[in-house]
């Protein structure tokens, strides 16, 4: 287990909850047929939406309030906003989450659905079905292999969550295809949208690769897609409001339709420029950067 004396007191709290839920496993292991995720994001690709998985997330330790609304609903307006697939928190303590409330959106939509939570024993694998599941590099540590060998035996697709070149490495040993990197330091939980744009140009292009919290307006959509990201993954902004208009203003962020209100920062000429070479570089495929808008 890994040393988790330097994480925000709110996410050790989190650990210690996953560790207890661990105990409680159900017996007999689940088995998937899950939906597939990589071809859900080339589906919103060929429909020239920015693949977005949208996630259901009631509350969390940086959110004032609860949105008490049925999270069946939630889901089904993203759907409805062009959401390419979807993320439930299972996290009952902190984030208001709950296996029940995944099982009741997975039956409801069509799109994949990623189960978010902390685990970080085999057991927590079997408390529900759920076409993808979250591991994150820092929480399980040496057991990622073993871990993500014992979720996909049970058909899980596996995203594995870094935060640095370091957990990459980690990440991309153990054979992970399916990569997050969490702009939120889950020591401290401040966002920055650098950490996706220094880790992804180390990325392989044939992993995919997922930026994650903090993207808050369709500029910093552009910006995370512009640095190489395939899909966003994005809560706290969907949730703030009317959802599914939420959603898809996200879904367009590349459409150039200028239907921005978080940013006002449009280029006059309604263009994305790719070629002033302001000394970004990388080995990261950036083939995500708008095309002119015709
Ligand atoms: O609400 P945001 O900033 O859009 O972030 C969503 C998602 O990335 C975040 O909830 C998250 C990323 N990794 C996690 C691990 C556990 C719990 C939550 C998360």
């Amino acid at each position: 287990m890994e040393d988790t004396t330097e994480l925000a007191p709110a996410v050790r709290s989190i650990l210690s909850a996953a560790r207890s839920r661990a105990a409680e496993g159900r017996s007999g292991d689940v088995a998937v047929d899950p939906r597939d995720l990589r071809a859900a994001f080339d589906a919103a690709e060929a429909d020239g939406r920015v693949p977005i998985i949208a996630e259901v997330k009631p509350t969390s330790p940086t959110t004032d309030g609860t949105r008490e609304d049925d999270p069946v609903e939630l889901a089904e307006s993203m759907v409805a906003g062009g959401a390419a697939a979807l993320s439930v928190l299972t996290e009952p303590e902190h984030f208001g989450g709950s296996v029940d409330t995944l099982e009741r959106v997975r039956e409801a939509v069509d799109v994949p659905v990623l189960r978010k939570d902390f685990i970080v024993a085999e057991s927590q694998l079997d408390a529900v079905e759920s076409d993808v599941v979250l591991l994150i590099a820092r929480f399980v540590g040496d057991d990622l292999p073993d871990l993500l060998a014992a979720a996909r035996d049970r058909g899980f697709q596996v995203l594995v969550e870094v935060h640095d070149r370091e957990e990459l490495a980690t990440a991309l040993d153990a054979g992970a295809t399916l990569v997050g990197v969490n702009n939120r330091d889950l020591a401290e939980l401040v966002v920055d949208l650098g950490t996706f744009e220094s880790v992804a140009p180390h990325v392989p292009d044939d992993v995919t690769l997922i930026a994650e919290s903090g993207i808050a307006s369709t500029e910093d959509a552009r910006r995370m897609r512009a640095a190489g990201a395939d899909a966003l993954l994005v809560g706290s902004a969907i949730m703030a409001g009317d959802v599914e208009a939420n959603t898809r203003e996200l879904t367009r962020a590349e459409s150039g339709d200028g239907a921005d209100i978080a940013s006002d920062e449009t280029d006059e000429n309604g263009e994305t420029d790719e070629s002033s070479g302001d000394g970004e570089s990388g080995t990261r495929d950036t083939r995500h950067t708008t095309d002119t808008p015709t």
